[in-house]
């Protein structure tokens, strides 16, 4: 059975940090699975650590519905959210459009919006018809050439604004929230004050959970993972190895060995050959 959004909710209400990652395919969503990860995330993120953007607004929702696709073949117990991409949420009826898509053809079990009092509409409209919603706030990428890439939150005006934008999410039916970039002070009083998960992302440790970029955690987009991320794993430089020893190998012709090749009957070669000179 695969995690519901009342297990994730269950979670906060029994103090049990949740942990969530970003997937963008099948061998990646299968492997969330073996760690025990309740909740994947196919983040627009995609965007610039898959197709090699400068940031998440050129994803499309083909590019999310194709990926999300991948991603539940791949997993049987993680929660999948995907991202709703940027301007496909411009009004409750374009998010309705686009989560149909995403839940329909993709299979998805929620979607994730970015930002507060503008799109709470859009989440009203589509809790009511069944569809788990997660908010996004503090630094919202798809609002980068408005808001620069910065900490969120850290005058009182910002601050107050992103505690009546949780509490109006919660309000409108959200399930859990993204809090991105916020300072941890702050993160932990939103935290206190919702009924609902917040899953952080250099928001520090009192959030309800953690969400994390693929590529980040395991050391496969080199210096360019941002500061919030921690690498738990050096796969990229794993992955340059045994290219060069596959490349090394090739070069001095010592792959593939005879375990790597198929034989024949030296007679049925040569009777081949003979026919050939006829
Ligand atoms: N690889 C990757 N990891 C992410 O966490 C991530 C993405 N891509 N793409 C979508 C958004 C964009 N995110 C980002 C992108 C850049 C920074 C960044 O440049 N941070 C600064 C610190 C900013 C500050 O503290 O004010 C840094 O120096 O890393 C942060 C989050 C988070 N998301
Ligand atoms: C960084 C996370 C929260 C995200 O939205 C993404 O991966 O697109
Ligand atoms: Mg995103």
């Amino acid at each position: 059975m695969r995690t519901t959004i009342r297990d994730i909710q269950k979670m906060k209400r029994d103090g049990v940090a949740i942990p969530m990652i970003t997937a963008y395919e099948y061998t990646a969503a299968q492997l969330v699975d073996r760690a025990g990860i309740p909740m994947i995330l196919v983040g627009d993120s995609m965007g610039m650590v898959v197709h090699g953007h400068p940031s998440t607004l050129p994803v499309t929702l083909d590019d999310i519905v194709r990926h999300a696709a991948s991603v539940v073949r791949g997993s049987t117990q993680a929660l999948v959210v995907a991202d709703l991409p940027f301007l496909t949420y411009a009004t409750p009826e374009h998010a309705v459009a686009a989560a149909q898509r995403l839940m329909q053809q993709a299979g998805v079990q929620a979607v994730k919006l970015e930002g507060g009092a503008p799109i709470v509409s859009a989440v009203r409209r589509l809790t009511e018809l069944g569809v788990p919603v997660m908010g996004h706030l503090g630094y919202t990428p798809q609002s980068e050439n408005q808001i620069g890439i910065r900490v969120q939150g850290k005058q009182a005006d910002e601050a107050a604004t992103l505690i009546a934008d949780a509490l109006a999410l919660q309000e409108a039916g959200a399930f859990a929230i993204v809090l991105e970039l916020v300072p941890a002070a702050l993160a932990e009083a939103v935290t206190q004050r919702l009924e609902i998960p917040t899953i952080g992302i250099g928001a520090g440790v009192h959030c309800d959970g953690q969400v994390q970029v693929w590529h980040d955690l395991l050391g496969l987009y080199g210096d360019k993972s941002p500061r919030h991320a921690k690498r738990y794993a050096e796969i990229g430089a794993a992955i340059e190895t045994a290219l060069k020893d596959y490349a090394g190998e090739v070069a001095e012709r010592s792959f593939p060995t005879a375990a790597n090749s198929a034989k024949m009957e030296p007679e049925a070669l040569n009777a081949a050959l003979a026919a050939l000179k006829g």
